[in-house]
């Protein structure tokens, strides 16, 4: 069973980019970047998103993460303003989406933007920012998107990594104070990556709020203050890295076994603290185990067997996500479509 979550202030990264400083009356007086109740949107026999409440606050970095199909492109096209919920509501600074939109509040990069091929780079991003009127903004975009060696490259040879710089350059224009990016990075390298989320970063620190849709657990734990775990068009955890990793049950202890014969070897040597094992494999002389008594187990396998060189290690995030989506239960499921957990 899922241990639900709760964020709240008190819940973002420690070390991280918590909402930009100002005096407690002057930020408590602003309205969330985001603010979703209740939010439903059915697609047929599909609820694409079942009873989503989020908050993000400005100047907070937010990371929607969920397995396909979740519903997380369907809510932030909610958030834009490109479609209407069944139920619940969006606001975004207190207006509605279309109102955010239409004063520049937005600025979105999303899974299919539609870019002209024949169109090069600086033609693209000149012609977005007359239609925009942030012909003001063009060389700040340029050069925060990391763009300006290639403004005169068509749009049709640039590789997928430069497209979506150049989508982050066009959602900058107009300096919106919320950006929503739904999987902003697909397509780049390493390096290029870490640079977007570098610029990114830069204008959480003015106060701008970000909120992200991504497959990669480490780019949500690397560059978000909160992330926010959506499965079935619901929210089965909300909180920093460390509260989400701290769902997960059990740590990893792996040892080496010279001569090791098999799992019933490990099984037979380990017999006493079986009930607290929960995952088993052995790799040649490898031996690497899942269990809720790591000491004990370590403490067996270095005075009961030839086991050495042991490693005692928290679950890696991928293992607390796939944990949580596993025990995730869809609508009308087993469990009677228990209610979403409220996020912040
Ligand atoms: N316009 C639509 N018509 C019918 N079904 C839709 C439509 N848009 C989304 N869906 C369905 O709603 C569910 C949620 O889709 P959504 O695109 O929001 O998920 P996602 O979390 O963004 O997935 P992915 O990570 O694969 O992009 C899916 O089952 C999808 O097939």
């Amino acid at each position: 069973m899922v241990q639900h979550m709760t964020g709240g202030p008190g819940a973002l990264k420690p070390s991280g980019h918590s909402p930009a400083p100002g005096p407690l009356a002057e930020r408590s007086a602003q309205p969330p970047a985001v603010e979703v109740t209740g939010l439903v949107k059915i697609f047929g026999p599909v609820r694409a998103v079942d009873g989503i409440d989020l908050r993000v606050a400005p100047g907070e970095v937010v990371a929607f993460l969920g397995p396909n199909g979740a519903g997380k492109s369907t809510t932030l096209d909610i958030i834009l303003g490109f479609s209407s919920p069944d139920a619940g509501a969006a606001r975004v600074f207190g207006l509605t989406p279309a109102q955010a939109a239409r004063g520049l509040r937005t600025g979105a990069i999303l899974q299919e933007g539609g870019l002209l091929p024949d169109y090069t780079v600086g033609q693209t991003i000149r012609a977005v920012a007359a239609m925009r009127g942030a012909r003001h903004d063009i060389s700040s975009v340029q050069e925060l998107s990391g763009i300006s060696p290639i403004l005169g490259r068509r749009v049709a040879k640039c590789s997928g990594g430069e497209r979506q710089r150049l989508r982050l350059a066009l959602a900058l224009l107009g300096n919106p104070d919320l950006m929503v990016l739904d999987e902003p990075t697909a397509g780049m390298g390493v390096t290029a990556r870490r640079s977007f989320w570098a610029a990114i970063r830069e204008r959480a620190a003015g106060n701008k709020a970000v909120l992200f849709a991504t497959h990669y657990l480490q780019e949500a734990a690397d560059f978000a203050d909160r992330i926010v775990i959506i499965h079935h068009g619901r929210i089965i955890a909300s909180g920093s890295v460390d509260d989400v990793r701290a769902l997960g049950e059990g740590t990893i202890v792996t040892a080496t076994w010279p001569g090791m014969s098999g799992v019933a070897a490990l099984d037979e040597a380990l017999a006493e603290v079986r009930a607290s094992l929960q995952d088993v494999a052995v790799r040649g002389e490898h031996v690497e185990l899942r269990t809720t008594a790591p000491d004990d187990v370590a403490r067996i396998l270095l005075t009961r067997t030839p086991a050495h060189h042991l490693g005692i290690t928290a679950l890696s995030l991928d293992d607390v996500f796939a944990d949580l989506v596993e025990d995730s239960v869809p609508a009308g499921g087993p469990a009677g479509g228990a209610s979403a957990p409220p996020a912040r």
